[in-house]
């Protein structure tokens, strides 16, 4: 059986059909297989290449201090909010569209028709999953794709870097030749390192793109507290509910926690690449209950369950906040 449910969109017979398997996978576990998409765009080679064949020191001029546009360097992120550092370096890229003036490296411009073309695929699939869940929750179509308009939309391109692995009794190695970048350490722990502290996104929802040569790593947070291994699955997209969704439904959406584990074996001690499209409402957006049908025995349990999401979230006032000052918290709270 795979890791999580499949949806495939060349097997769904209507918007209704769509929107209940939506919201079947959406409650539990948070996170879904997606084929039979549209996103035919591949920009690996891309990534790959920037992140082999840029000095650290030109790599350094596009790091900013938003913490989500430009380069992240090694252990600049905590996303757990505690711990070292995560051992990865990234770029954050705003699609042209909304903004023209942000500076690409050269290796990063050159293929810029390509990054716009991928993200303009991501978009549409993003917001035919939007017209989904609102079918799903009684809603217009459009009722939560009217609050992407798309500028706090962000592609970003993640690089983990090999690490040495030690086997039990063995001396340090390395595996085979993967592209080294400077990455400012030398040194690890296995026992309290890891590659992508555990968490949950900020936005409505994540697509994430995997290798076919992916060597594993990211796990997602099961009930039980058991962690559960997400291997790369053919073609598909991996699409997590991030905590705008959480919010606006109340938690009947789960926003699930997931991480990138230290490598376990030489297999998986190699450089790793992935591509995660974060998908977010407009800043000004409330993260407040949505206004859906019921029971007023059923509204009142929905408000009483959002204070709860509230505090899980680490909020101790009792009132929404905009989908803005969540992404500014969650960045100041890792960075
Ligand atoms: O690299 C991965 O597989 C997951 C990355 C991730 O969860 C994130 O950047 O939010
Ligand atoms: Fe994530």
């Amino acid at each position: 059986m795979a890791a999580l449910p499949i949806i495939d969109l060349r097997e769904i017979g209507s918007p209704d059909e769509l929107a209940a398997e939506l919201l079947r996978v959406g409650k539990d576990p948070g996170f879904f297989y997606l084929v039979g998409h549209r996103v035919s765009a591949d920009i690996f080679d891309v990534c790959r290449d920037f992140f082999s064949n840029t000095p650290l020191a030109e790599k350094k001029v596009y790091w900013t201090e938003s913490g989500d546009k430009g380069y992240t360097g090694m252990r600049d992120e905590s996303l757990a909010g505690k711990g070292n550092g995560d051992l990865k370096e990234s770029f954050y890229i705003a699609s042209e569209k909304i903004c023209p003036d942000q500076q690409l490296p050269p290796k990063l411009q050159e293929n810029r028709e390509q990054i716009e073309e991928f993200i303009s695929q991501c978009e549409n699939t993003a917001r035919i999953l939007l017209e989904g869940f609102a079918l799903g929750l009684e809603l217009k179509s459009n009722f939560l794709s009217k609050h992407h308009g798309g500028k706090c939309n962000r592609l970003r391109l993640i690089h983990y870097p090999e690490v040495p692995f030690t086997a039990p009794d063995s001396p340090i190695s390395t595996t085979e030749a993967t592209p080294q970048p400077d990455t400012q350490t030398n040194s690890f722990d296995e026992k309290t390192d890891i590659r992508a502290g555990a968490h949950s996104d900020y936005g409505s929802l994540t697509l994430l793109f995997q290798q076919a040569t992916d060597q594993g790593g990211l796990q997602v947070l099961q009930h039980g507290g058991v962690w559960r291994d997400v291997p790369y699955l053919e073609d598909a997209i991996v699409v997590n509910i991030g905590d705008a969704l959480e919010f606006w439904t109340s938690g009947q959406l789960r926003s699930t926690v997931h991480r990138v584990v230290f490598p376990r074996t030489a297999a998986e001690s190699g450089s790793r690449f992935s591509i995660p499209f974060f998908v977010q409402p407009d800043a000004e957006v409330l993260l407040a209950p949505l206004p859906l049908s019921g029971t007023r025995a059923e509204v009142e349990e929905r408000a009483s369950r959002f204070q709860c999401v509230l505090q899980e979230k680490g909020y101790r006032e009792a009132d929404p906040i905009t989908a803005g000052e969540h992404l500014r918290r969650r960045l100041q709270a890792t960075y």
